[in-house]
């Protein structure tokens, strides 16, 4: 689309439909203006006067004015339906719904193919981080080793609060909500899921890897314990939620998301509350590190201000790192990573999933902890992973080559 001039039909004049409302009325420079805003709810008061809205999505996408569809609805079934249609009927869309993206994307991108219509999605990982465009664009495949990051503000706003406050989670959890960070279902972000769903977006744009989101582990910050969250003090280790890809030396790729302790040096320790922050890893420019607001209406439409501005130039995704690794594949079975795992009576047969243990302790009154190296696929797979009173968080250190880690073992051993 290489119009001057765009036409929006908005989707959602929620947190960041009102934010992007905002947003370009201060950004006279891109010639674009909202025609017709989609929403809901009949009784809401709204900032803007009646006849802008509709609650008939018909009434946006078949507007002949409309040439850009803005997708900022917290409804990911609805958001598909509408995103899907726009496609067909040729209208370029720009979206922040991470969950609809991450549950349809081969479908999504094969629509963008037949019918030459661009879907631009940079606010839906990272908010205001431009990662999607530059994994996209700058970082050639063969020398992109990892991305790892923090990549939902509202787990790490919740972590800030906790620690640096002394707030309750339920309380941490309330302001994010209050602040517009946390998603309309918090337990998207908390249980981890929000932060797969974007996992799923790297993926696709640093790997040329199309994943569906329940291929990936996912543990949230849900179900931390007070003796997980004490071994951490104790060692003055900072803990945070982790999103991590990383290239295997076999070629395939271990990708996870886990809560993860930090040693305090590490840049994404130092990564506080609403912020995002994630570090790619590659062949000559070695160690890049991304950091910005990760939530928040002004931040969101901030990246979609700028997928809006994309389009005036004919910008679109080509997925070109698909088509060079069409053998790609996620290889938990080859993977493996250190963790803490906290559990109360009833649970000790979990140590025979692992590989190595390094360390035990046993309380009556506080409960059980091992540490040790444990299988990426063992770890998805087992039953106690989910059960009640168990609590399991990475220890410091990347997601690792099982042969790999073996036969460093036995050339130490040899030595
Ligand atoms: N908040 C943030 O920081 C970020 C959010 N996102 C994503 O952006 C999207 C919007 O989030 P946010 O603005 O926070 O959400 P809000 O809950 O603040 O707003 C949601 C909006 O969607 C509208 N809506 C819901 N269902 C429908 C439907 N069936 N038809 C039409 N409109 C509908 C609501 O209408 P009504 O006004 O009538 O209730 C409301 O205006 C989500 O996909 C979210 O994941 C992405 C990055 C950051
Ligand atoms: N709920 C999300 C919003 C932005 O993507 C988050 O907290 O990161």
């Amino acid at each position: 689309m290489t119009r001057t001039t765009i036409s929006i039909g908005l989707f959602g004049f929620g947190c960041v439909g009102q934010g992007l409302h905002e947003v370009l009325e201060r950004t006279p420079g891109l010639r674009a203006r909202i025609a017709r805003i989609g929403v809901k709810n009949r009784t809401k008061a709204r900032a803007l006067p009646a006849e802008y809205f509709s609650f008939d999505r018909d009434d946006l996408l078949y507007d002949p004015a409309v040439n850009v569809i803005v997708e900022l609805i917290d409804d990911a079934d609805e958001a598909y339906q509408i995103v899907k249609t726009a496609l067909h009927l040729g209208k370029a869309v720009v979206t922040a719904n991470k969950k609809m993206l991450a549950e349809h994307l081969p479908e999504l991108i094969a629509l963008q193919r037949s019918t030459g219509t661009p879907l631009l999605y940079e606010a839906a990982a990272c908010a205001s981080l431009p990662v999607i465009r530059n994994l996209e664009e700058y970082y050639d495949t063969d020398l992109l080793d990892s991305v790892e990051g923090i990549i939902n503000g509202s787990t790490n706003y919740i972590l800030t609060a906790m620690h640096r406050d002394a707030l309750p989670f339920a309380e941490a959890l309330a302001r994010a909500q209050a602040l517009g960070f946390a998603e309309s279902n918090p337990a998207l972000d908390v249980q981890g899921l929000d932060a797969r769903n974007k996992l799923v977006l790297l993926l696709a744009h640093a790997f040329g890897l199309v994943v569906g989101p329940e291929e990936l582990l996912t543990v949230g910050i849900d179900n931390i314990s007070p003796l997980a969250a004490a071994y951490a003090r104790e060692r003055g280790l900072t803990l945070k939620l982790l999103a991590e890809a990383r290239r295997l030396p076999d070629g395939g790729i271990a990708a996870a998301v886990l809560p993860a302790l930090l040693a305090p040096e590490h840049e994404l320790a130092r990564v506080q509350d609403e912020y995002n922050g994630l570090i790619t890893q590659s062949g000559f420019a070695d160690r890049q590190f991304f950091l910005g607001r990760g939530a928040g209406a002004f931040p969101t439409a901030s990246a979609v201000l700028s997928d809006l501005s994309a389009l005036t130039y004919g910008y679109r995704y080509e997925y070109k790192k698909l088509h060079q690794n069409q053998a790609l594949a996620l290889r938990p079975e080859a993977t493996e990573l250190d963790v803490l795992v906290t559990y109360t009576n009833g649970q000790s047969s979990l140590i025979e999933d692992f590989t190595q243990v390094h360390e035990q302790f046993h309380s009556r009154m506080q409960g059980h902890y091992l540490t040790g190296t444990i299988g990426l696929a063992q770890l998805a797979g087992a039953v106690w992973l989910r059960a009640p009173g168990v609590s399991v968080v990475r220890l410091p250190g990347a997601l690792r080559e099982v042969l790999a880690a073996a036969s460093e073992l036995t050339e130490l051993t040899t030595r």
